[in-house]
């Protein structure tokens, strides 16, 4: 999904309710500096940041060039030059079961001034990103949110989870195989070049993983401002495979106390080989004059514990939601992902805000490939998107057994919210669970059982970044 974000109108709803509040809701011109410095410093007071300095100010000027920014503006305060609220989007690719990826639209930068709070300034930014997700073609919205209690009622849901991971040094005695390739210490502007193809790489093998965006892995790699401290004290290593390829790399950086062992901190180990996953980590791990490793935003399934003689050297805590999700196109969502099992299920979607609303078939076939068949128009409040909407979504020969194997009995169905759609979505919690919580409901027997299969992913979905 690529395109000019900002090509798309500025939503007419959101313009006229914050009118109605005296404020004026715009589109953010990347090439007006002023403008853009007054968002920027809007957005870092909003997220209770310090004012940018130089070299930092211009990374996010260069990161928001490529990005739809939004900004409300209210005349009557003494600087008007800076909005009192502030969103980003743009159109970004998340990573689904099957090694495949569906067409997102990631949502950031949602900040509200405290001097204006709770007057539904939010609600209309939120309400004009899906309108402008669905325009722009999108079949999922996604975010990370800074509290979990604010993006339900817009139907997100958390989709993907992380943890931090914890490795007590001296009990980290490595049991896993011998990685055939080797872990070099490098410059970390010297992966500038090779992350880029890694992290692809890694990304789509890992459902909730989104495509990083330009200049992403200039930050991780310390290179905005490689005087700071903070750059200056960052460690890159690289896994090159047995023919010498780059297949992952990791940065980290050695806390410590004056005179104490100290913590080895990561927030990126990107692998495209689970070669290069094992090799990272040990050598991670296996740092002298260290107290222990902490790994953040890593997987809550990490195979660590299964590769060293004690497992109860790795402690994982602060597991929680981290992706969310929110499902604007249910039938180019649900056919973008392969499935777990063969199958026919029908999906009763309920969307109080009407994107995914409806009844929808989902076809699977023994390759995991789909077929989704949606009513036209059936339950859509189908104002918003540009292009024409098919009937059936996914693939399409090789589905022609499943529906052979399950035209003889009723097909299957359930009745689901959309945010537990999202939920499932790449099989971060089986359907079943939810049932248990009585948030799915069965409507014909075998329904759920039939779910958790098709829904499982290989893979747990994860999400390594903040975005
Ligand atoms: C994707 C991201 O960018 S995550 C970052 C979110 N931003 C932050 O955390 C920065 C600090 N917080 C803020 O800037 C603001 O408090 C915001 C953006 C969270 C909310 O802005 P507001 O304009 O006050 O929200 P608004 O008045 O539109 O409220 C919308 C609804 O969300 C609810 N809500 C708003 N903030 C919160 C919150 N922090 N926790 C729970 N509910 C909330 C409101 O009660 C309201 O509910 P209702 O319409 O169903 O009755």
């Amino acid at each position: 999904m690529s395109f000019e974000p900002r090509s798309i109108p500025i939503d007419p709803d959101a313009k006229a309710a914050l009118a109605a509040k005296g404020l004026d809701y715009r589109l953010v011109d990347s090439n007006d500096l002023e403008a853009l410095d007054g968002w920027i410093d809007a957005d870092h007071r909003g997220f209770h940041h310090a004012r940018p300095r130089d070299p930092g100010r211009e990374y996010d000027r260069a990161v928001m060039a490529e990005r739809r920014i939004h900004g409300v503006y209210d005349d009557d305060i003494p600087e008007p030059r800076v909005p009192v609220a502030t969103v980003s989007s743009w159109p970004a690719g998340l990573s689904v079961p099957g090694g495949r990826s569906v067409d997102g639209w990631a949502v950031s930068s949602v900040t509200v001034s405290p001097t204006h709070r709770r007057r539904g300034i939010a609600r209309a930014l939120m309400e004009a990103e899906l309108a402008t997700a669905r325009r722009a073609g999108a079949a999922v919205a996604m975010l990370t949110a800074t509290e979990a209690t604010i993006y339900g009622r817009f139907g997100y849901a958390p989709a993907a989870k992380a943890a931090t991971v914890e490795v007590d040094r001296r009990r980290a005695h490595w049991i896993g195989p011998d990685a055939p390739g080797r872990v070099h210490f490098v410059e970390p502007g010297s992966l500038r070049d090779q992350a880029p193809a890694i992290s692809r790489r890694a990304v789509s093998r890992t459902p909730g993983e989104i495509d990083r965006w330009p200049g992403a892995l200039d930050r991780m790699l310390g290179l905005v401002d490689p005087d700071s401290d903070a750059s200056r004290g960052l460690r890159a290593l690289r896994y090159d495979d047995e023919h010498g390829q780059p297949q992952g790399f990791a940065t980290f950086r050695v806390t410590r106390e004056p005179n104490e062992p100290g913590w080895v901190e990561f927030d990126v180990l990107a692998a495209a080989t689970d070669d290069a996953e094992r090799a990272l980590w040990r050598v991670l791990v296996e740092q002298d004059f260290v107290t222990g490793v902490r790994g953040l935003l890593r997987s809550v399934d990490e195979p660590l514990e299964w590769l060293l003689e004690d497992p109860r050297a790795v402690t994982t805590r602060d597991a929680g939601d981290h992706l969310w999700v929110r499902v604007v196109d249910a039938a180019a969502a649900l056919g973008a992902r392969r499935y777990g099992a063969a199958g026919e299920l029908v999906l009763d979607i309920v969307d109080p805000l009407g994107y995914a609303a409806g009844r929808y078939t989902l076809l699977a076939s023994a390759d995991g490939r789909a077929v989704v068949h949606s009513p036209r128009g059936e339950g859509e409040t189908d104002e918003a998107p540009k292009r024409e909407r098919s009937r059936s979504r996914g693939a399409d020969a090789s589905t022609g057994g499943a529906r052979a194997a399950s035209r003889a009995a009723a097909p299957r169905s359930m009745r689901l919210h959309v945010r537990d759609l999202a939920s499932i979505y790449l099989g971060g919690v089986r359907p079943s669970v939810l049932a248990r919580a009585g948030r799915i409901a069965e409507a014909s027997p075998g329904a759920l059982e039939l779910a958790d299969r098709m829904f499982a992913s290989p893979r747990t979905p994860h999400l390594s970044i903040w975005f």
